[in-house]
């Protein structure tokens, strides 16, 4: 019989269509550049540093390539700002929900702060509110246009602050309307996991799952801290797992194989227990996490089967995309459509909504997406 099955090119429109899961993606780390200038123009905020879309896509863009965590947070001042009311923040979560269709990505947790939306006199209920009504109006317009998302929140405790706490009671209390977990975010240098131990316990005594944003500017402690004292479900970034592992004097980072890799006590806790690494190949060069896309243990991690998995953290300071990201690792260590497959089922299995809902989502729309184009 002739078989008329053949791979699909791995190009920007075929990656589109491919079905991606996004476990790492910050809501005010994602607005449209011109949505920030709508936002400011109606709230009279005055001090964004451009005033066209273009050239402030630029400056989030050039500010954020700043090798520093600290200084990259700076950013979020002024897409924080503009923010501040029901309406913003419900249209800033409508595109979200939106763009995030419009590339293909069938599957969200996306993150915000509430604590950081108060300053106009909304409450942290109303926050969430706001944000969970965008997410349904953005799903459906997805779905007018063709696309089909499923869109969950993640409420995020700032580690700097003192409101984690109150901000874990506030995930468990929508968790049966749209938010999924909790998180805490922020500089990580001089604020450890164990600082909010009691939002953890909270989550734990709740049966209710959380991440922990670790190993990104700070090294191993903070993962350890994370998974042995905070319990987390999965890690933000982990990326410096990495210094728990010794490669062979002179190995390739993007080879197919790493024999001889030798894993500490953490980094073996955290592959044994499949603990997921949310990793953000783009903002980890941009944070100074790692010193490149070539230095980047993406693959080390893959190759040595820990559950890896792929994500934009933020698509504004990082002008990226699910697409974006997927061809940037193709062309630095050229995975093809069967890797892409693995990171994004690895995903859908660590999502935090219910085990039937992340069954469905693989067997009923990533591996038929896969299989199409595969061939
Ligand atoms: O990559 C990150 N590391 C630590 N904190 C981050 C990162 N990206 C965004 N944030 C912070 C800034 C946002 O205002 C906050 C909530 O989304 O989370
Ligand atoms: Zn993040």
């Amino acid at each position: 019989m002739n078989d008329l099955r053949a791979v699909a090119p791995l190009d920007p429109g075929a990656l589109r269509l491919a079905p991606k899961v996004l476990l790492h993606d910050h809501l005010d780390g994602g607005l449209r550049p011109a949505t920030v200038l709508d936002l400011a123009h109606e709230v009279g905020y005055g001090d964004l540093p451009a005033d066209d879309a273009e050239s402030l896509a630029r400056w989030f863009r050039e500010s954020a390539d700043s090798g520093s965590l600290v200084r990259y947070l700076e950013t979020f001042t002024h897409t924080v700002a503009v923010m501040q009311t029901a309406a913003a923040l419900a249209r800033v979560a409508r595109e979200c929900a939106e763009d995030l269709a419009d590339d293909g990505v069938v599957y969200a947790e996306v993150r915000f702060a509430p604590e950081q939306h108060l300053t106009a006199g909304l409450s942290l209920d109303e926050v969430v509110e706001a944000v969970l009504d965008g997410f349904a109006e953005g799903v459906a317009a997805a779905a007018d246009a063709g696309r089909t998302i499923v869109m969950r929140c993640l409420v995020t405790a700032m580690r700097h602050a003192a409101r984690s706490r109150e901000i874990a009671e506030l995930a468990v209390r929508f968790r049966h309307r749209g938010v999924v977990g909790f998180d805490i975010a922020g500089a990580e240098a001089g604020y450890p996991p164990s600082r909010h131990l009691d939002a953890f316990e909270y989550m734990r005594a709740n049966n209710a799952p959380f991440t922990i944003h670790a190993g990104e500017a700070f090294g191993l402690p903070s993962i350890h801290e994370a998974i042995s004292f905070c319990g987390t479900d999965r890690l933000g970034h982990g990326v410096r797992v990495i210094d728990d592992i010794s490669l062979p004097a002179g190995s390739d980072l993007a080879a197919h194989t790493f024999a001889g890799a030798e894993l500490g006590d953490v980094a073996n806790y955290v592959r044994d227990k499949r603990i997921p690494l949310e990793l953000c190949p783009s903002s980890n060069v941009q944070t100074g996490a790692v010193a490149s896309i070539a230095d980047h243990p993406f693959n080390v991690l893959a190759r040595l089967r820990f559950r890896v998995t792929v994500n934009t953290d933020n698509r504004l300071m990082s002008d990226t995309s699910m697409s974006k990201e997927f061809i940037t690792l193709h062309d630095q260590f050229g995975y093809g459509w069967a890797d892409f497959e693995r990171f994004t089922v690895n995903a859908m299995k660590s999502a935090f909504v219910h085990f039937d809902e992340r069954l469905a989502l693989i067997d009923d729309v990533i591996k038929p997406g896969y299989a199409v184009l595969i061939g």
